[in-house]
């Protein structure tokens, strides 16, 4: 009996749960979706859907909830929302919409997936969220583990570290929308929802699979409890990605998903995909909203190595100075890739949320990124770079993708993705990912370069 899904003890036929349904094989060698995923940003999804890929599951990342079914050979599905800071209520409805959809494509296991930086408010979104998600699949213990060692972020006695700095003094305290002022997520995150909180230290992650399993059902025994779990390596993440596998819920950054597909795998419910990808060939450009510290570090290394970029101040965008037209003609008469950003300092960002309001001046920028990649494309640009999970989402949409194939990672959580049945590649990189080259890395890896 599947120990840990409420629903397999509250229902007549032990061991029948949500998440233990059979899954759908449609001809011999060919699998049906098996991991449902709700990313609530854009770049954090594809970040979700390189670690998933890489593991060997044939990962496909959807623009918001699909309207249709998916391919029938897809296993894992990310439907990537632009959740993380809008209303509490409408980032339910739409992550409990993006549920109902993966639940009718015969899941049997879901995944919410936020920001290795834990990127909330006080009100949410990650508990409330977290809580309609769990609430809705019968679900005991659910795990909380934004740790990606692989960039830095590890979760130890309950505090979020960037590299050797807690979360709180990593630079994130002056996130223009989603502070983080404080490390303890077991605090952070009774901030957000009323369920219980616990915490599975590193003492016993670092014993492995079987005390890890052990801990998380006591503390399900009893019904819906977030559990934050230690992790500082990407064995910490395996072994509790293994003692995960009856769990219908699991939260976090990509790192936790590390073990999924050997789960799945070794219940022959996946086969072995490798991404088949030859690259775009035509022009390209980059757009950085992103004010994170990477993404200005590379915004300068960029410049420094002789690229065109052209920066948009605040106060241009709001008085309408610079438009989606003016920016594709500047585009257009640079060779290179050319680099648009809107990057910051801290100091800059605050002074220009001061005189515009904070969600004015947000507002205006993405919306500004939204018609300049839409306007890119239609003048013949075939590969876009996006900096920036807020930057990303209204780039994605300015382009009315509706899905994306995955193909190889450029930097640690970063893929090459294409726009499914368009010869268009992105690269969505969240803020602070990424090497100092990554822009001209990126574009060289959306043309196929190895
Ligand atoms: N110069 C600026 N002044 C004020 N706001 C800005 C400026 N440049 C960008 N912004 C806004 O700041 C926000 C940056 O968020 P975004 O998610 O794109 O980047 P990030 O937070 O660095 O990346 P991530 O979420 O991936 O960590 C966006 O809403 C963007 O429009
Ligand atoms: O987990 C991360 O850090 C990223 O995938 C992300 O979500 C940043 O927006």
């Amino acid at each position: 009996m599947s120990f840990w899904c409420r629903n397999a003890m509250e229902r007549p036929f032990p061991g029948s749960c949500i998440c233990m349904q059979e899954p759908v094989r449609h001809q011999a060698g060919s699998y049906s979706m098996i991991l449902g995923c709700i990313g609530d940003d854009f770049t954090g999804s594809s970040d979700l859907a390189n670690t998933l890929a890489k593991g060997g599951m044939r990962t496909v990342q959807y623009s918001g909830v699909p309207t249709g079914d998916a391919a029938p050979d897809v296993e894992a599905g990310v439907v990537a929302l632009k959740s993380r800071t809008i209303p509490v209520a409408e980032a339910v409805r739409q992550s409990l919409e993006a549920l109902a959809w993966l639940r009718s494509q015969g899941c049997r296991q879901f995944f919410f997936k936020y920001c290795s930086t834990f990127d909330s408010t006080d009100e949410g979104n990650i508990g409330p969220v977290g809580e309609a998600i769990a609430r809705e699949l019968g679900a005991g213990a659910v795990i909380v583990c934004p740790a990606f060692p692989a960039t830095g972020r590890t979760v130890y006695q309950g505090h979020l570290f960037v590299n050797d700095r807690l979360l709180s003094e990593s630079g994130m305290e002056n996130h223009p929308l989603t502070p983080m002022r404080d490390a303890d997520l077991r605090r952070v995150l009774a901030r957000q929802t009323d369920a219980p909180v616990s915490h599975v230290p590193y003492g016993v992650v670092a014993k492995g699979e079987d005390a890890i399993a052990d801990a998380l059902r006591q503390a399900g025994a009893d019904g819906l409890c977030f559990v934050i779990t230690d992790a500082v390596l990407d064995a910490d993440l395996h072994a509790t990605g293994h003692a995960a596998r009856d769990l219908p819920l699991i939260t976090g950054g990509s790192g936790i998903a590390l073990g999924l597909p050997e789960n799945f795998r070794a219940q022959g419910l996946i086969g072995s995909s490798t991404a088949l990808w030859t690259g775009v060939v035509g022009r390209a450009a980059a757009l950085a909203g992103s004010v994170s510290t990477a993404t200005r570090r590379q915004v300068g290394v960029h410049r420094d190595a002789g690229h065109p970029t052209f920066e948009l101040g605040a106060d241009a965008v709001m008085a309408g100075e610079v438009t989606a037209a003016s920016l594709t003609e500047w585009v257009l008469a640079q060779s290179g890739v050319p680099l648009i950003y809107s990057s910051a300092d801290p100091e800059t960002v605050a002074a220009a949320q001061q005189r515009h309001g904070k969600e004015a001046v947000a507002t205006a920028i993405e919306r500004l990124f939204a018609a300049t990649a839409a306007a890119l494309v239609e003048a013949g640009i075939t590969r876009l770079v996006s900096a920036g999970g807020e930057t990303s989402g209204a780039v994605v949409t300015g382009l009315d993708v509706q899905s994306l194939e995955i193909g190889p990672e450029i930097d640690p959580g970063v893929p090459a993705v294409r726009v499914e049945g368009r010869e268009l590649a992105l690269a969505l990189k969240s803020g602070n990912f990424g090497a100092d080259d990554f822009f001209a890395k990126a574009a060289a890896r959306l043309g196929g370069e190895a």
